[in-house]
Formats: C-alpha cells, structure tokens, sequence
C-alpha cells in the first residue's frame, strides 16, 4: 500500500490553487451527454478515479466518448443509443456511478450487471433498489438487492410519487433519471434538500422539471438533447484547502473557480459561523452552476454545532470540518448526519480514530460526533482506509502536527482529486 511521510509541520499555506472540476457534475454531464441525442462537449472535467469509472461504463454500453485531459466529448444516440453489455459494468468506488446508473439501466430492454470495489459492496442499494422496483424494475443483487453485484433486466417504467426516507441526492437522481424513460408523472419529496445538479442538468439538456422546495416533479417520457457543459470546481474539494488557509499559521490563499451552488455550500456557511477570515468573490457570469473565488487566511475559530438540514449541504466535508473543529476554540458538536456511516468507509468511526491518532480528543456519537477544541496535534501513522476524503483530510492535518503523519494508502486520492499532493505541496511553504 502507497505510503506518504508528510513532514509539513508548522509550514504556511500560500498562493493560488485552481481547483479541479466538480464530481457530482462531472459524473452527471457524461450520463446526460449519453443519454441525449447529439455531439454533448464537456469542459473542466474531473479526470478522477470515479469519474473514469462512469466513462468506463457507458463505453461499455456503446457510447462513443473521448477524453483528452479534463474535455470529454460524449456522442449521444439517445437512451435507446444504449446497448447489452457483454461485461460486467464496473463501478469502481463510486456511489454516484453505482446508483444513478441503476435509474438509467432500468428502464432500458437488456440485462446487465453493475459491481464496484470491496468498499462499494458494503454500500446499501436498497435506497435505490426499492424506489426503482416500485416503478416497474426487475433488479436483484446479494441480500435482496441490497448489496453488489446488481443485476438489471430492463423494463418499461411507470412513474411514482416518492417521499425519500434519506436526504440523499444520489437516490433522488435515480429516481429521476428513471422518471425520464418512465410513463406519467415521477415526483421525488425530499426530507431536505440534497445537492440539485441532477435537476439543473435536466434543464441545460432541454428536459423539463418542476422544483418547489423539497417538492421534484417531471412528466415521462422526455428525450434529450446534447450540451455544452462547463464544470465548475469541487467545492468538496476546495473545502480541504479552506481548511487549510484557516488553521495553518501566516497564510493566506486563493481559490480560484470554486462551484458555489447553494446547495453545497454548507462549508461556507460553517467557516463563517466559526469566524474563519474569509472572503467570496463571485464570477460576473453565472449559469446553472454558479461559481466564484475563495480568498482565505489563518483564522482564530471557534467550535459550532452542526446539525439538521445543513446537514446534506455539507455531507462530504464533514471530515475535514472534524478537522478544523481540533483546532477551534470551545467545542464542536455534529449531529444528525449518520449517513456518514455508509459512505466510502463508516465516517464516523474512520475520522475519530485516525485523528484521534494525531492526538484530537473525538467522541463518536450514533450520528456525528464531538469534538474538543484546542488540541494540540503530533505525528503518527495513520491511515485512509482507502477513503479519498479521509486521506486527505489527514493530510491537510500534517501542517498543524508535531512531527511526520504517515499516512498509508494515500492513493486513495485518486477518487476525487488526483493533483491534491502537489497542490498541497505547491501550496506548503516552510518558514
Ligand atoms: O449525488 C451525488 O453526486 C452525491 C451525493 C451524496 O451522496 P448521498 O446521495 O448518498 O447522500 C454525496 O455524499 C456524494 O459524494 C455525491
Ligand atoms: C460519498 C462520496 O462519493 P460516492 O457516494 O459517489 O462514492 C464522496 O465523494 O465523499
């Protein structure tokens, strides 16, 4: 297993860092361009291990899609452009590949097997599997469906009215990517509200969605057109360098194109309520998926309480929230968020332990976790578990640590950021 020896003790964080495109949009623009007809062109790509894998899949199922760096070109014939694939489509560590193809494959007339990496296969698919039954699909897998490997034998759809027992975004898309092959009415009732890129992708590709709130309706079937797509940063990213301009000492960074979509900007939120030095700059030309420029710099924080619909807005950055809690002044208390635990590993659990290694004082909790601030951090080895965002998490923690923080598998990266080490080093600079 790859093992870094991150030795940035007491080191500045300064200058600028373009952050690498969005991965939720990123995964969304190839599935979109696949299913719409016509030439679809995709700017600012994530080229991320994730993001490969839905590439992978729908080459597999006979999308012709090229790929120089971060510009993808998806030609689309359509949902009917889609052929039997004579292999198991391989979702790799992707939750959003693995769920939102379900919504797409089950309403399509072949049969195909969906199966992903060891941590995918411990990830429920029920929130999916049973929603999409409703309307018609004949999926089975291990334990009920429950768990890979999935197998679709396409159907027609029908559509339905569905109050999501979990915020999650990736079952909502599902259900409205099936919604659009389906006959009637598909409207999806949120407890809160998850990320929107799905509905905004429908619309840039001359689909027709009504959003109220909570409240997600669209009419079935609808047939799509390509688009020319530009991806904004990965604030999920951008969040682990916010981090690290507030609690590394005399710094002061730029984040330069970072998507500020309201419904993830959780982070934004939670720093300013920490009291973090911060400043948004918004680009002058907004589309869909607004975006801006972050200036940040060392911050004296405070602890803050965390919980209920802010929640899905900053479900991924909540390690790295773990993290700046350590060094906040009072303590910090993160509730309601026990989707944590079914993510790439149990979250929960993986960032009191590891951090708790670095010497942070974390008491897990059913749903989140405390946090006592203050603390001082020392080296250690640790490691990500194969948890992209826990690899780096503890690797923006080595710039407050005494001493080196071994992290092994640090290749995890690869899911969501692959330059993150040199941007982290590029940005790192020892007094
Ligand atoms: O729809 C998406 O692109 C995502 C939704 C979230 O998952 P859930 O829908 O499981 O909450 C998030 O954690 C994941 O990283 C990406
Ligand atoms: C949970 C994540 O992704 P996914 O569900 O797509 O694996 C993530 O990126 O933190």
């Amino acid at each position: 297993m790859d093992t870094r020896v991150l030795h940035l003790t007491g080191a500045a964080v300064k200058g600028e860092v373009d952050i690498p495109g969005d991965k939720s949009i990123s995964h969304r623009a190839v599935m979109f361009g696949a299913v719409a007809n016509g030439k679809t062109t995709i700017k600012n790509f994530l080229p991320g291990a994730d993001c490969l894998s839905t590439i992978a899949c729908f080459s597999r199922l006979g999308v012709r899609i090229e790929r120089e760096g971060s510009s993808v070109t998806v030609y689309g014939e359509g949902f009917d452009g889609l052929k039997e694939p004579s292999a198991l489509l391989d979702t790799g560590n992707s939750g959003t590949t693995t769920r939102l193809m379900l919504g797409i494959l089950a309403g399509l007339p072949f049969h195909s097997v969906l199966a992903g990496d060891e941590s995918i296969a411990k990830r429920p698919m029920s929130r999916v599997v049973n929603p999409l039954r409703e309307m018609g699909a004949a999926i089975d897998g291990r334990n009920q469906g429950e768990y890979t490997p999935l197998a679709v034998r396409g159907q027609s759809m029908k559509g339905i009215r569905y109050n999501l027992p979990v915020a999650s975004a990736q079952v909502k898309s599902a259900i409205l990517l099936a919604g659009l092959q389906a006959d009637g009415d598909t409207i999806v009732i949120e407890p809160a509200k998850t990320r929107d890129h799905t509905e905004n992708m429908i619309q840039q590709f001359g689909g027709t969605v009504e959003v109220d709130g909570n409240f997600v309706k669209l009419s079935g079937p609808q047939s799509l057109q390509a688009a020319d797509i530009m991806v904004p940063g990965d604030i999920s990213s951008a969040a682990f360098f916010l981090a690290a301009g507030a609690i590394a000492k005399k710094s002061s960074i730029i984040l330069k194109n970072v998507g500020l979509n309201p419904t993830r900007t959780g982070i934004i939120e939670v720093l300013k309520q920490m009291g973090a030095n911060m400043e948004i700059i918004p680009h002058e030309h907004q589309t869909f998926e607004p975006a801006g420029d972050i200036v940040i710099s060392s911050s004296d924080l405070k602890g803050v309480e965390i919980g209920g619909d802010l929640i899905p807005r900053l479900i991924d950055e909540i390690p790295i929230i773990a993290l700046l809690a350590t060094q906040a002044a009072g303590k910090t208390v993160i509730k309601d968020a026990a989707e944590l635990k079914v993510k790439e590993t149990n979250r929960i659990n993986t960032v009191a332990e590891e951090l708790s290694k670095l010497g942070a004082k974390i008491i897990p909790t059913d749903d989140g976790m405390i946090i006592e601030g203050k603390a001082a951090l020392h080296g250690a080895d640790v490691q990500s578990y194969g948890d992209h965002r826990i690899g780096m998490m503890l690797a923006v923690a080595s710039l407050i640590a005494d001493g080196e923080v071994r992290l092994s598998d640090a290749g995890a990266v690869e899911v969501s950021y692959p330059q993150f080490f040199e941007h982290l080093y590029a940005l790192a600079q020892h007094s």
